[in-house]
């Protein structure tokens, strides 16, 4: 019997579950295109965006979130584990955003194609007593292999990097580009969300504001000392005693660990780095759909100060980051904040440097 939308009723339910198992449409004979084009009815008008690392601790609460947000119109899930399960689950989900799910390194490729938006939670987390570079020898290949398929499957993608060690993983990224001939400095953008939010709850909770009322800047990178709040800079204009400010700074550049300490070897941040992660992911669609004056914090290639790298007030838009904003007035605590920040984010980066073009 034929079906309204085209097809009889066994090759549209063969087509659905093919749509959650790529493999069986490979099995078809079905060129890659086709897989990108095999699309559920009901998917809305929007963007393709993919998560490489879905099924982690952040990929999976991500993969909901992104489910969730009415600009993405099909959401491709990788990572070297557990994907059928993610994109099952989160397929079932009653809103626009078709999911496919994309397991092991020979599918990289099809996750890839056609994707406007790339996000990047793949890689080891922290367990107490380490730092972020620790992750290190780990994380830099793993950022490696993904950006070299995002530079053959979809050079032109906005890429956010959440993977740790931020401060060395961005400038990896950023020298597989310019090796694979397609370097976008727009394009390019260190995940650095989770500290603003922070800085937001932590501030709003001294002095006693909804924390949606509050935003700070947070400039630098994403370890440590390189993460700068700028507490002279806050909206609404607030002031602080210096008991506040050194609290507050501590505070914010130890959030990380913090979590890590408390999750006790179970890892480190997911649930408030996913919310973070969406926060900016949803920003830079926003950018990418024209709207105006979308600003957020990020760790992106810059001059704003001598550093390669440095995060800061970004403005996005249609290609990426359309304008980098300065870091404003600074006053003595921050001065010297930003010169500690600048002395280790200048190793980092030549770490991440020298690992992707040895
Ligand atoms: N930027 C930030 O603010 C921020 C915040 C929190 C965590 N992180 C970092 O995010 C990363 C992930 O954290 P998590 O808690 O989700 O870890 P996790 O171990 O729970 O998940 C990582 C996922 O990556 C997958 N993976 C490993 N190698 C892969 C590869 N080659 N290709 C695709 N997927 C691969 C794993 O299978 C796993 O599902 C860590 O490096 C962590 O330090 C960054
Ligand atoms: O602290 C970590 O290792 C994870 C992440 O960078 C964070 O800030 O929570």
């Amino acid at each position: 019997m034929k079906q309204h939308g085209g097809g009889d009723a066994s090759h549209r339910i063969a087509r659905i579950s093919a749509h959650l198992d790529p493999h069986k449409l490979q099995m078809e004979g079905k060129t890659s295109l086709e897989l990108q084009n095999c699309r559920a009815k009901g998917g809305s008008s929007g963007f393709k965006v993919a998560i490489l690392g879905a099924s982690g601790g952040i990929g999976q609460p991500l993969s909901l979130l992104m489910k969730m947000n009415p600009l993405v119109s099909v959401l491709h899930l990788y990572d070297v584990a557990n994907t059928p399960g993610v994109t099952s689950d989160v397929s079932h989900m009653d809103t626009g955003a078709v999911v496919r799910g994309f397991l092991g390194s020979q599918q990289l490729e099809n996750a890839l194609t056609g994707m406007d938006l790339v996000i990047i939670p793949a890689g080891v987390p922290r367990k107490p007593g380490m730092t972020r570079d620790d992750l290190f020898n780990i994380n830099a290949g793993i950022v490696k292999t993904l950006c070299e398929g995002i530079s053959k499957c979809c050079p032109d993608a906005i890429v956010n990097i959440i993977s740790n060690p931020v401060n060395s993983t961005v400038p990896i990224a950023a020298e597989v580009f310019k090796k694979a001939g397609t370097y976008d400095p727009k394009k390019l953008l260190g995940v650095t969300m989770l500290d603003v939010v922070r800085a937001n709850t932590f501030v709003a909770e001294v002095l006693g504001l909804d924390p949606r009322e509050v935003d700070v800047p947070v400039v630098g990178g994403h370890a440590g000392v390189t993460i700068l709040p700028l507490l002279s800079q806050i909206k609404p204009p607030c002031s602080f005693t210096s008991e506040e400010t050194a609290y507050l700074t501590s505070r914010i550049q130890n959030g990380g660990t913090e979590v890590v300490e408390a999750k006790a070897g179970a890892g480190s941040a997911t649930l408030s780095m996913a919310y973070a992660a969406v926060k900016f992911a949803d920003a830079c669609l926003r950018g990418l759909r024209g709207d105006a004056d979308v600003i957020k914090c990020a760790f992106v290639p810059s001059v704003v100060t001598e550093l390669p790298f440095f995060a800061s007030k970004v403005r996005l838009g249609r290609n990426g980051v359309e304008e980098i904003y300065t870091l404003g007035p600074l006053n003595e605590f921050e001065r010297a904040g930003l010169e500690m920040a600048k002395k280790e984010l200048a190793g980092s980066i030549e770490k991440g440097i020298s690992f992707a073009t040895k």
